[in-house]
């Protein structure tokens, strides 16, 4: 299983290339690749398992964060509504977004940066995703709120961009106008 020791840190080299396009079919390696890195997100979700080994909580993991420069995401979540979403994908792209943006009103952590950056991260407020399944199936997601926020998270990763990367330097807590908070 992935540990924290698995996960490359900011200023690591790899986290500024750009990740190459998955060979489909996927080989075994990079099924089994992807399937640990939403085990990782799953399990940082599970309070013992973070106790146990040391886990930093997420909802989302490029594999570049793993030191792996193939463009492969994996997500996992379960909304206000307790609803669960999960997804594991291969090659994910954003095919199209609205012109209207959003942010997390807390601003963004990630696992690669381990000290906390403030400010605003503003984003597409929604996204379609397209994408392929690791079974294979092609995939599209039409996004909004907190997991529109996290696969555009993600997929900066495979282009080499960190969150911090779009928090305006002058002023961190400026939005753009009509921007949408997510709590
Ligand atoms: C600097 N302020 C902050 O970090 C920040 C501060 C407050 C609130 C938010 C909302 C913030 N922001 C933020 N919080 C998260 N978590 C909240 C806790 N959670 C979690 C924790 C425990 C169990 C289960 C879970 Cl689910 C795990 C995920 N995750 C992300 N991001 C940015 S997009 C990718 C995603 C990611 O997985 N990062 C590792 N941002």
């Amino acid at each position: 299983m992935l540990t924290m020791d698995d996960i490359i840190r900011d200023g690591h080299p790899s986290l500024r290339e750009v990740a190459k396009e998955v060979q489909l079919p996927a080989s075994d390696e990079d099924i089994e690749i992807l399937a640990s890195m939403l085990e990782y997100v799953k399990n940082s979700q599970n309070a013992e398992k973070v106790k146990k080994y040391g886990l930093r909580p997420g909802i989302g993991l490029a594999a570049p964060q793993i030191n792996v420069l193939k463009r492969m995401i994996a997500i996992h979540l379960n909304d206000e509504k307790g609803e669960t979403h999960s997804y594991a994908l291969f090659n994910p792209k954003v095919a199209s977004h609205s012109v209207e943006k959003a942010y997390l009103t807390s601003g963004e952590g990630c696992l690669s940066v381990d000290e906390s950056i403030p400010g605003f991260v503003p984003r597409y407020a929604r996204v379609t995703v397209k994408g392929f399944d690791i079974e294979g199936k092609e995939v599209k997601l039409r996004l909004k709120g907190l997991l529109s926020i996290v696969f555009q998270h993600e997929i900066d990763h495979l282009n080499g961009i960190m969150f911090y990367d779009h928090i305006n330097k002058k002023d961190p807590f400026s939005v753009p106008e009509n921007a949408i908070g997510i709590e």
